[in-house]
C-alpha cells in the first residue's frame, strides 16, 4: 500500500480521500527540515502547502518518493529541477483557490482605498477621527493588473464589476484574450504610468523578481496604491518602504513577503501599509477544494499512474493510463534494447508509432523509450527524469506518428542515430497486451524481451545452431526460448539470434560464442 505524508496544515478531506483510495496517510506538520529528512524516506507521496520547503537536501533523503502534490498554486517552495532529476513528479492544484485569492486582492484594494485597518484601530481606541480618514472611490479608477492568468482575470472581472478601468501587462496575454477579458493590453511602462491601483498576479521567476523595483515604482503615478497577493519578491520591499515614506506611493497592501513567516519587516508600522499573513488562499471553500484535488491527484498517480496538473511530466488521465500501460512497457523494452545494443554512443532517437499506438498520447511513450534507453547511463533513470537527462545530454528526440496501416494492428519503432549510422528496432502488442519485438536492425524476429538474453549476429550457415547450443550447454547455461530471423532467404546471408536464458550470460561464454565461425556480433542483454 503506498504511503503519503501530509506535512502542512490541510483540510481533513485530504486524509479521508487518501484512506478511501487505499493510500496509507500520516499527517505530521510543523517539522524542521532535519526532522523531515529523517522521516521522508518512508513515503511514496508528499502533500504540502507553502510551509514545507522541498529542497534538494530533503529530496536526497526521499528514497521512495514518487510524487509531490502542492495543495495550492505556487510551487516556488519545491526544487522542481532536483525533483525531476530524481524522477519525482510535482503536481499542483491550479484552480482550487483562484477565486478566494482574487477576492483577497479586491478586499485589500477596498481596505487601502478607505484605510479600513487604521480607521478600525482608531475607532476602537475611542478616537472617532472622522476627518482623518478621507478615502477614494474605486469607480472610474484605473487598475493595473500585472499578470493576467487565472487569478488576474478573476480580479479583472470583479474590478470591472466595480466600474474600474483595467489595464493589463502580461507578455503572454493575446489581444483577443484582452478583448474577451474587457481589459486594455499595455506595456509595463504604460501600466505604471496609468494605474491608480496596481495588483500583482504573476509567479515569482527571474523575469518577475522585483518587477516593482525602485526604478519602476518611480514610474508610477503619485499616490498609487499597490496590492500583492501573489509572491513576496515581486516588489523590492526597501524601495516600497522608501516610496511610502516619501508619499509617492499612497498605500500598499501585502499578503506575501520576501521572507516568510514575516515576523519583522521595515514595512511594519509604516502609515498606509496593510499586511496579512499569506492569507490569499485561506477560506474554507478554497482549502476544501485544494485538499480534495491534491489527494485525488496523488492517489490517482500512486494507484493508477494517472498524471494530472503535473509541472514536470505530461498529463495522463486515469482513463488513459491503463490503455497506455502496455505501450509504455513495450516502449521501455525497445528503448532498453537499443540502449544496450548501442551503448552510450547514441546521438538521436526517433520514436515512430502506427496503427492503434498512433491514437495515443505520444509523450508517455517517448518518456518510456528514453527511460529504457537512458538506463545505460544510470540505474536511477525513470520516465520522469529521462526526458530531462536526454535533453541534458543533447540527445535529439523526434516523435513521428504514421497514419498508414502496417503489418501489425499497432507498432512502435525506435530508430537511433550513432556516429556509424541509423539502426532501428520495432515491436507490437500481442492480444493480451504482451510486448513483443518484431524487428531488429532490419531482420524480422519475434521475441519476448524478458530476463537474461543473448543476442548473436552471424552468417547463416548449416550447423551454426548446433554449435551455439553446445557452447551454451558446455557453460551450463540453459536456453529458455530461441528466436531466429534472417535478412534474406537461403544460407549465406546475415542472421540474428535472440535466446532467452535461465541465468546471466558469463563473460567466458561470450568469448567462446564470439570465436564460433561466422559470428559477427555477440551481446548479453538484460530486461
Ligand atoms: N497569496 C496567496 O495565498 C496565493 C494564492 C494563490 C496563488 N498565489 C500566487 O498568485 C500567482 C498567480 O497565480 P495564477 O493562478 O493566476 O497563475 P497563472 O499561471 O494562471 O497566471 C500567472 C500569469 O502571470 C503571467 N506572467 C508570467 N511572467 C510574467 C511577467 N514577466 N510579467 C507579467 N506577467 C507574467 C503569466 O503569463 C500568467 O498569465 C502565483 O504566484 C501564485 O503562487 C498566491
Ligand atoms: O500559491 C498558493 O496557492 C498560495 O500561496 C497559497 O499558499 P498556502 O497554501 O500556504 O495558503
Amino acid at each position: 500500500m503506498p504511503k503519503v505524508l501530509i506535512s502542512d496544515k490541510m483540510d481533513p478531506k485530504a486524509a479521508q480521500i487518501f484512506r478511501e483510495r487505499g493510500v496509507e496517510v500520516d499527517e505530521i506538520t510543523g517539522k524542521t527540515p532535519e526532522e523531515l529528512m529523517a522521516i521522508i524516506g518512508e513515503y511514496d507521496g508528499l502533500a504540502i502547502r507553502s510551509s514545507t520547503k522541498v529542497t534538494k537536501e530533503i529530496l536526497e533523503h526521499a528514497t521512495n518518493l514518487k510524487v509531490i502534490g502542492r495543495a495550492g498554486i505556487g510551487v516556488d517552495n519545491v526544487d522542481i529541477p532536483a525533483a525531476s532529476a530524481k524522477g519525482v513528479v510535482v503536481m499542483n492544484t491550479p484552480f482550487g483557490n483562484s477565486i478566494t485569492t482574487a477576492e483577497h486582492a479586491i478586499a485589500l484594494m477596498f481596505a487601502l482605498a478607505r484605510q479600513l485597518p487604521e480607521a478600525d484601530l482608531s475607532t476602537q481606541a475611542g478616537k472617532w477621527e472622522k476627518n482623518r480618514f478621507m478615502g477614494v472611490e474605486l469607480t472610474n479608477k484605473t487598475l493595473g493588473l500585472i499578470g493576467a492568468g487565472n487569478i488576474g482575470s478573476i480580479v479583472a472581472d470583479r474590478a470591472r464589476g466595480l466600474k474600474m478601468k483595467v489595464v493589463a501587462y502580461d507578455p503572454f496575454l493575446t489581444a483577443e484574450r484582452a478583448v474577451e477579458m474587457g481589459v486594455e493590453k499595455a506595456t509595463l511602462d504604460e501600466l505604471l504610468a496609468k494605474a491608480d491601483f496596481i495588483t500583482l498576479h504573476t509567479p515569482l521567476t527571474d523575469q518577475t523578481r522585483n518587477i516593482l523595483s525602485a526604478e519602476n515604482i518611480a514610474k508610477t503615478k503619485k499616490g498609487v496604491r499597490i496590492i500583492n497577493c501573489a509572491r513576496g519578491g515581486l516588489i523590492d520591499e526597501a524601495a516600497l518602504k522608501a516610496a511610502l515614506d516619501s508619499g509617492h506611493v499612497g498605500g500598499a497592501a501585502l499578503d506575501v513577503f520576501v521572507e516568510e513567516p514575516a515576523k519583522a519587516s521595515p514595512l511594519f508600522n509604516t502609515p498606509n501599509f496593510i499586511s496579512t499573513p499569506h492569507l490569499g488562499a485561506s477560506t474554507s471553500e478554497a482549502q476544501v477544494n485544494v485538499a480534495i484535488q491534491v489527494a485525488e491527484q496523488l492517489a490517482d498517480y500512486l494507484m493508477t499512474g494517472g498524471v494530472t496538473n503535473a509541472l514536470n511530466v505530461p498529463s495522463l488521465s486515469a482513463e488513459e493510463a491503463p490503455k497506455l500501460k502496455p505501450y509504455m512497457a513495450l516502449a521501455e523494452k525497445l528503448g532498453s534494447l537499443v540502449g544496450q545494443l548501442e551503448g552510450t554512443g547514441i546521438q538521436g532517437v526517433a520514436i515512430e508509432v502506427e496503427g492503434a499506438a498512433a491514437e495515443l498520447n505520444p509523450k508517455p511513450i517517448t518518456a518510456a523509450v528514453l527511460a529504457g534507453l537512458m538506463r545505460v547511463y544510470s540505474d536511477t533513470v525513470n520516465m520522469v527524469n529521462a526526458p530531462f537527462l536526454a535533453k541534458e545530454r543533447g540527445l535529439d528526440v523526434r516523435e513521428v506518428r504514421h497514419d498508414r496501416e502496417g503489418d501489425y494492428h499497432t507498432q512502435l519503432r525506435v530508430t537511433v542515430t550513432t556516429e556509424t549510422g541509423e539502426r532501428s528496432v520495432a515491436g507490437t502488442l500481442f492480444g493480451n497486451g504482451q510486448p513483443r519485438l518484431v524487428e531488429l536492425h532490419g531482420i524480422k524476429v519475434e521475441a519476448d524481451l524478458d530476463g537474461d538474453m543473448l543476442y548473436v549476429v552471424n552468417q547463416d550457415a548449416p550447423g551454426f545452431i548446433g554449435r551455439i547450443g553446445s557452447a551454451l550447454g558446455e557453460a551450463d547455461v540453459n536456453i529458455g526460448t530461441f528466436h531466429l530471423g534472417r535478412r534474406s532467404a537461403g544460407a549465406g546471408g546475415e542472421a540474428a539470434l535472440l535466446l532467452s536464458v535461465d541465468s546471466p550470460v558469463p563473460e567466458p561464454l561470450l568469448w567462446s560464442v564470439c570465436k564460433l565461425p561466422g559470428v559477427k556480433k555477440v551481446k548479453a542483454l538484460k530486461f
